[in-house]
């Protein structure tokens, strides 16, 4: 997003992410920075369980054989075989509010062991249970690797062909962050050649998606149109957050989520 009007004092985005915003004129111009973080994070781990869920048990491609007439009448016991949540190890890159509320959602699940990685290693993931590890070794063990990292020079592009081919046969990718963490032709390669087993993806590029994009071709991806905080309580609160912290900002005071520009 461009900012123009020179009398422009306060921008609040009503979204957790920042990385659509010219952070770098507004560090230039002084200009009042927010975001609505958290208010989201149990909106967005829910489409992360329903991304989880629909990727492993291929609910993409059960659908279809039913719309094209190939459910069977005689049991194949090998038909549409899915992953198991339970009894699975879970990778979270990006141990924020968002990983965390997805976490505790899968604990429910019966998942043997939950690992992370980012920075560095966090209280709450020790309170939790899980263990820090470098993301290589999460690649190489986990059953579900869920992006839920902001998007920056860091991250761009950090789930790529090489990150694909780490990745157990049988996982499970899902990216609820944005599409820009992705390298997404590596992985359509890595679906198409099943590298790995599926994805479930709400954020992708370009955004829309056109609807004649090859990731909705694949029988094993999953995409949704970035709707993980479209829930009305979740939009609503997201709106009150934004109002207020443009009403503290003109006022002088302290917005209630700044954003702090480094
Ligand atoms: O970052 C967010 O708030 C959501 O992904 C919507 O963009």
């Amino acid at each position: 997003m461009s900012l123009t009007g020179p009398k422009l004092r306060v921008v609040v985005t009503m979204t957790a992410g920042y990385d659509n915003i010219d952070v770098e004129e507004i560090k230039k111009r002084g200009i009042k920075f927010g975001n609505t973080p958290g208010v989201l994070n149990d909106g967005v781990a829910d489409a992360a369980i329903l991304l989880i869920l629909a990727a492993s048990r291929r609910y993409i491609e059960g659908r279809k054989a039913i719309e094209q007439s190939l459910w069977k009448f005689e049991l194949n016991a090998q038909w549409l075989l899915a992953q198991d949540i339970n009894g699975s190890t879970v990778g979270i890159v990006g141990l924020g509010g968002i990983g965390l509320a997805i976490a505790k959602r899968l604990k429910g699940f019966n998942v043997a062991k939950f690992v992370y990685t980012g920075h560095r290693e966090k209280p709450e993931g020790k309170a939790f249970g899980a263990e820090f590890v470098s993301f290589d070794e999460l690649l190489k063990i986990s059953d579900f690797v869920i992006a839920s990292v902001p998007l920056t020079k860091e991250t761009d592009q950090m789930f790529n062909a090489e990150a694909f081919a780490k990745m157990k046969k049988t996982a499970i990718f899902v990216n609820i962050s944005r599409g820009g963490v992705v390298n997404q032709p590596d992985l359509i390669a890595a679906l198409k050649q099943n590298k790995i087993f599926a994805a479930g993806l709400d954020v992708m590029t370009p955004e829309p998606l056109p609807s004649d994009h090859e990731l909705l071709k694949l029988p094993n991806c999953v995409v949704t149109p970035h709707i993980g905080c479209a829930t009305e309580k979740t939009r609503n609160k997201m709106a009150e957050l934004a109002a207020n912290n443009i009403l503290k900002a003109l006022k002088g005071e302290p917005m209630l989520t700044p954003v702090v520009v480094t």
